[in-house]
């Protein structure tokens, strides 16, 4: 099981200073959608630039034009690009083939899925690498969460490896745990704490116990 530090409300300067604040404890870095939108895939670039060692992860939650997005994130420094479930199929097959091609991985973001299960099952037969459950900000804002949802894709998905996002924090934690994901997404449950390096080394800590 692994863990992923989502930077979404943050400019360059800060994401490469909270990197390099929590480098040591985190697997995969998220430049996340909103840096995205505003400083574009220079924000990939330089985040890999300033650690060439770190997994960066491009959450383009990529809807079209697949293939070409992909191309661009892999030459900006992506290890990992993101594409929505809801996406069309040929899309979300674009995205794989691109991704083979230039030795990069997919994401696929389950975001506003209706049925996970039905989805999960054809999304593991595309080939991808990760599929993730996620309750966006604007849900968790009405208290949703995915923790049923990742089971739900545990039970179906065979070939893709399963992650969470949305909301989880220290307390909630050992909940996910228990479902066995292979990557935990975590923003503010690391991001919104005084002690960055100190948080996120408890999450580490408690995801290697497992
Ligand atoms: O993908 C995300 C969201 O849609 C905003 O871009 C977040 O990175 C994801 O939800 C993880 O962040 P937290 O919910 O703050 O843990």
């Amino acid at each position: 099981m692994k863990l992923q530090l989502a930077l979404d409300l943050v400019n360059i300067p800060q994401a490469i200073e909270v990197v390099s604040q929590v480098a040591e404890h985190v697997d995969v870095v998220e430049i996340g959608t909103p840096v995205v939108i505003n400083e574009g895939l220079r924000a990939v670039k330089e985040l890999k630039e300033a650690f060439p060692n770190v997994t960066v992860l491009a959450d383009l939650k990529i809807m079209d034009a697949a293939g070409y997005e992909v191309s661009q994130a892999a030459a900006a420094g992506a290890d990992i690009v993101t594409i929505l479930a809801v996406a069309e199929d040929e899309s979300i097959k674009g995205a794989v083939a691109e991704a083979k091609k230039q030795n990069k991985q997919i994401l696929v973001d389950m975001i506003a899925v209706k049925d996970i299960k039905a989805r999960a099952i054809e999304l593991d037969e595309f080939g991808v690498d990760y599929i993730c459950v996620h309750t966006g900000y604007d849900l968790q804002a009405v208290g949703k969460n995915s923790f049923e949802d990742l089971k739900a894709i545990k039970s179906v998905v065979k070939n893709a490896k399963t992650a969470v996002a949305g909301g989880i924090k220290l307390d909630t934690l050992p909940e996910v745990i228990a479902a066995q994901p292979d990557l935990v997404i975590v923003g503010g449950g690391i991001t919104g704490q005084d002690n960055l390096s100190e948080t996120a080394a408890k999450f580490k800590e408690l995801i290697v116990q497992g």
